[in-house]
């Protein structure tokens, strides 16, 4: 493993005496184990949410750099030893990688705040989470069994996983550094070399985990990394006939044209796609618990997150008491550099991101929707942060199940409150979306929350809790919010092929055709 890392440059954090973070001036390519530019040159520039300035350049992905990197994951499957190791020797190299993430969380959070605009508090949680994906799944590969079925004394069944080989993980710009660990651990775990396209307005953190994947001592090949846009970079990895499995986190639309694109090359789907999850919040819940969990839920990750609780379903006595009650404290949200740890509310990724969540904003009010707070780009920031994508904590209230606002992804800080009246009610909202990734529900009648639960059509339910993740189990959505599930063993459903050998123990019948 070698070649030139990048050179490092020193940034401030936007306010005065926040640490510095180290910024690769060029994120490269790595391919094959080296870090290289495209073959075409090009370089696009990733800004600072919070200031939109520029921020570093990135190579510019193009078909023929696409290619080589299949190719070098294609030999490194084909040829190499990583499909061949014991799963206990795979794992070395993941927990390597664990101890290499952790040993860097800071630099690595810090950049991933000057990359995206998530605040610095939450940043490290997701560094955190990255390094746990690789530990998790460098233990679950070791305990992945098959079944076995006996017949009798004549035969014995048994399955075995292998990896599938070549895959392409395609992932966006919201939490871009867990998000690919979540894929790239359990896919090298099982086996298999990979292609990571990471999304273009959030790239530097990958960069990261090809210099954390280098320093580990990966056999060449094993993990690339090309950068570049969804078209030409991310559309000619799908169509590639050498790449054997996609998995896709992003818009729905996106996924559809993947599905589109890929269908000539038969491959296999995982997709994560959009979400538009209701909290469903009775009047005999924890109201205070409730709405700490309403408010988190749809303003963390500045409200940039595909798990949002971003349809707030409250029953009629109480609706007015806990959408005011979630109005107030979204207008104290703390909106500011998120370098600074006491920020609770970023800039949202891109301009042009910015101006599409406002325009849901204007969407709510021309549709009726009542502006309880928020919908405007914060007054009084700070000279140096007058250029980033601020908006603040926005809160309809009365929104109705026909308007944009309530049926569309946002992926902003911006909620939408609907009273129910009676159970039914509250569960034919919670469905009336296109969407079912999550959904989040508070009572306290414990018959009452597990029928709610399992009568949404949503991936994931969260009963009196807010989205905490247990790693072993399926993550993914219903409907339009995805196909398949990830986590736990639930990946290598995906990431592994399932084998059965068919064991005869002894003599048993065979038609004799053709013996007269
Ligand atoms: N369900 C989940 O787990 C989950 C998690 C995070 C984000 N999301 C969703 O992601 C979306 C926001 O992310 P985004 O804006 O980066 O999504 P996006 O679909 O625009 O882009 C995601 C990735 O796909 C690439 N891409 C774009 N067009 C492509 C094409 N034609 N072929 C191949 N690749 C292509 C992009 O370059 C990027 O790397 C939201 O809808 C959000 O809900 C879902
Ligand atoms: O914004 C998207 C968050 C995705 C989270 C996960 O994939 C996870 O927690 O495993």
């Amino acid at each position: 493993m070698g070649g030139a890392m990048g050179e490092a440059v020193h940034q401030q954090g936007q306010g005065a005496g926040r640490p510095a973070a180290t910024v690769p001036r060029q994120a490269l390519h790595f391919i094959g184990g080296r870090f290289v530019p495209g073959k075409e040159g090009r370089f696009f520039t990733t800004l600072n949410p919070a200031t939109n300035r520029p921020l570093a350049e990135v190579a510019e992905g193009s078909p023929d750099d696409v290619d080589a990197a299949v190719q070098a994951a294609r030999r490194a499957f084909d040829e190499g030893p990583w499909p061949r190791m014991l799963p206990a020797e795979r794992a070395r190299y993941l927990e390597r990688i664990a101890d290499r993430i952790e040993a860097r969380s800071e630099a690595i959070a810090r950049v991933e705040v000057l990359d995206t605009g998530m605040p610095v508090s939450q940043a490290r949680g997701q560094a955190a989470r990255a390094a746990e994906n690789f530990r998790f799944f460098a233990r679950r590969i070791q305990d992945l069994g098959g079944h076995v079925w006996q017949v009798g004394d004549r035969f014995v069944n048994y399955v075995v996983h292998k990896p599938v080989g070549v895959a392409g993980l395609i992932t966006p710009w919201n939490t871009p550094f867990m998000l690919a660990t979540w894929k790239v651990a359990p896919c090298l775990a099982a086996g298999n070399t990979c292609v990571l396209k990471p999304a273009e307005w959030a790239p530097l953190s990958a960069h990261m985990l090809a210099e954390i994947v280098a320093e580990a001592g990966l056999p060449e090949g094993v993990f690339n990394v090309v950068h570049g846009f969804g078209e030409p970079a991310g559309a000619s990895l799908v169509a590639h006939p050498a790449v054997n499995l996609i998995s896709f986190t992003g818009e729905t639309t996106t996924g559809k044209a993947i599905m589109a694109n890929g269908a000539a090359t038969l491959k296999r789907y995982s997709f994560e796609l959009g979400g538009k999850s209701p909290v469903v919040i009775f009047a005999d819940a924890d109201l205070e618990r409730a709405v700490d969990a309403a408010v988190f839920g749809v303003f963390s990750l500045n409200g940039e997150r595909c798990t949002a609780g971003s349809r707030l379903l409250v029953e009629e006595p109480v609706y007015r008491d806990v959408v005011e009650a979630v109005a107030r404290r979204a207008a104290r949200i703390r909106i500011g550099d998120p370098a600074d740890p006491r920020t609770e509310l970023g800039p949202l990724i891109h301009p042009e991101h910015w101006r599409r969540v406002m325009g849901y904003v204007e969407a709510g009010r021309a549709e009726g929707a009542e502006l309880l707070t928020g919908g405007r780009r914060p007054p009084g920031l700070p000279p140096e942060l007058a250029g980033g994508n601020y908006l603040e904590a926005t809160v309809f209230a009365g929104a109705r199940p026909g308007t944009r606002v309530f049926q569309e992804e946002i992926f902003g800080p911006v909620v939408v409150a609907t009273p129910f009246r009676t159970e039914d009610e509250a569960v034919r909202l919670a469905n009336a979306v296109r969407y079912g990734l999550a959904a989040y529900v508070w009572t306290r009648d414990v018959g009452r929350a597990h029928r709610v639960g399992q009568a949404i059509d949503a991936g994931m339910v969260w009963l009196n809790s807010q989205n905490v993740r247990d790693l072993r189990t399926p993550f993914g959505g219903m409907k339009d919010s995805g196909i398949g599930r990830e986590g736990g063993d639930y990946s290598f459903e995906f990431y592994c092929e399932r084998q059965v050998i068919h064991v005869a123990l002894g003599e048993h019948p065979i038609p004799r055709f053709g013996a007269g």
